[in-house]
């Protein structure tokens, strides 16, 4: 399929100013300023660009796509996402995890779920792992789930500082990133950890531990849930000045700003003003995952259910509300998972990357379109289902 999108503002993530960009299957064929005579013998689809912004397709690396929770029992269990979700959402690339429940959660459903999303149009990986310590995995390994199966990019959630991890010993957490490191290095793939975050007080410590007493660099961890809580998200800004990545979760209640939560719109502001590098600074949505609230006991009071809509509506928030400049916000979702992702065909609008783009009205910032390896999935709004 051809598309053809005239005089459309890019930002890729950084702003580009008004361009013609031509799609050639689940490629960006060409970016740039010509007009483009497109005499030919097959259709083309063209969409006059002049009342959007083109951004790269959104990447959100954190999302229970088989669902998660059960924190309150197995009523509690969370339901699996729904495509139309992602699609409303913007979502082009989505990462797929298990949490709390790695029992009647399998990395064999992630496997299937991400397979399942990938033939409806969107690209998708998975983390091998659940919150617990020795991990679960598809193969008995780490080093080899991350070196054999293509989808697996790293491991993650794995639960730190948290009344429900498996309360790990740090010589644990040194040997899963060393497996995950090395087997990231001998596949090419990221080999990335994606550490979970609880409200302890231990918070970023062992990391820090890790990454002072071992040749294991920081960039090898993604810790989420940074704006969870104050103390967090003060000691998440020290730890991204040292280098180091940090993720805050776009789902969220009321409830939890109450309690100190900074949301993510807010975290995003607030780690430019305070000098950390913005490519340090990324979010997920956490979709679909269980939003439990405890009480000073211990004890489960209720929970939530992660949105992935809440990715994009977190950016929208920081420019409109806190007044952080588009390409900046865009980044913390494109080319910043990207990176730490080493999805070098992602996170970018760009020649030769893959065709993920998202259009958005230039005065609502609302997303109007979305496009996927090639593919629209959503025009004006309206969800175009192929059978
Ligand atoms: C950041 C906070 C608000 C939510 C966070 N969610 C998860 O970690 C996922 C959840 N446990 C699941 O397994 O589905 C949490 O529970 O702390
Ligand atoms: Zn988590
Ligand atoms: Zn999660």
């Amino acid at each position: 399929m051809l598309i053809f999108i005239k005089n459309i503002e890019v930002y890729s993530p950084e702003y580009k100013g008004k361009k013609n960009i031509l799609i050639l299957d689940d490629k960006i064929a060409y970016i740039g300023d010509d007009d483009i005579d497109l005499k030919l013998p097959f259709p083309v689809k063209v969409i006059d660009g002049s009342k959007y912004y083109a951004f790269p397709g959104f990447i959100d690396g954190h999302v229970h796509i088989t669902g998660g929770g059960g924190e309150g029992g197995f009523a509690t269990r969370t339901p699996e996402i729904v495509l139309s979700d992602i699609i409303k959402g913007g979502i082009t690339t989505i990462v797929g995890c298990l949490g709390t429940d790695g029992v009647t959660r399998s990395m064999e459903n992630l496997y299937a779920k991400a397979k399942a999303l990938e033939e409806e149009g969107v690209s998708t990986y998975i983390y091998t792992g659940s919150y617990r310590v020795p991990t679960t995995t598809l193969t008995g390994s780490v080093m080899k789930d991350i070196m054999m199966i293509d989808k697996v990019i790293g491991v993650g959630e794995v639960a730190l500082s948290d009344h429900r991890s498996s309360q790990p010993s740090i010589d644990e957490i040194k040997r899963l990133t060393a497996d995950a490191r090395v087997g990231g290095i001998l596949s090419k793939k990221a080999g990335v950890v994606n550490i979970h975050l609880g409200d302890g007080d231990r918070m970023l410590g062992y990391l820090k531990e890790i990454v002072d007493t071992t040749e294991i660099p920081i960039t090898q961890f993604w810790p989420t849930h940074i704006n969870r809580n104050p103390s967090l998200f003060k000691e998440g800004i020290e730890y991204a000045k040292k280098g180091g990545f940090i993720d805050f979760t776009t789902s969220s209640d009321p409830v939890f700003w109450e309690e100190g939560e900074v949301k993510a719109s807010r975290a995003i502001r607030i780690c430019l003003e305070e000098g950390v590098g913005e490519e340090n600074i990324t979010l997920t949505s956490d979709g679909q995952g269980s939003l439990p609230q405890f009480n000073e006991k211990g004890e489960f009071v209720k929970l939530g259910i992660g949105r992935v809509t809440s990715l994009y509506k977190e950016v929208r928030d920081a420019v409109l509300e806190d007044k952080v400049p588009i390409d900046k916000a865009l980044k913390c979702i494109t080319k910043n998972p990207a990176r730490i992702l080493k999805l070098n065909n992602k996170g970018r609008v760009d020649v030769n990357m893959d065709a993920d783009l998202v259009l958005v009205d230039k005065d609502s910032l609302e997303i109007e379109t979305v496009i996927a390896m090639g593919k629209i999935l959503m025009e004006d709004k309206n969800i175009l289902f192929r059978g």
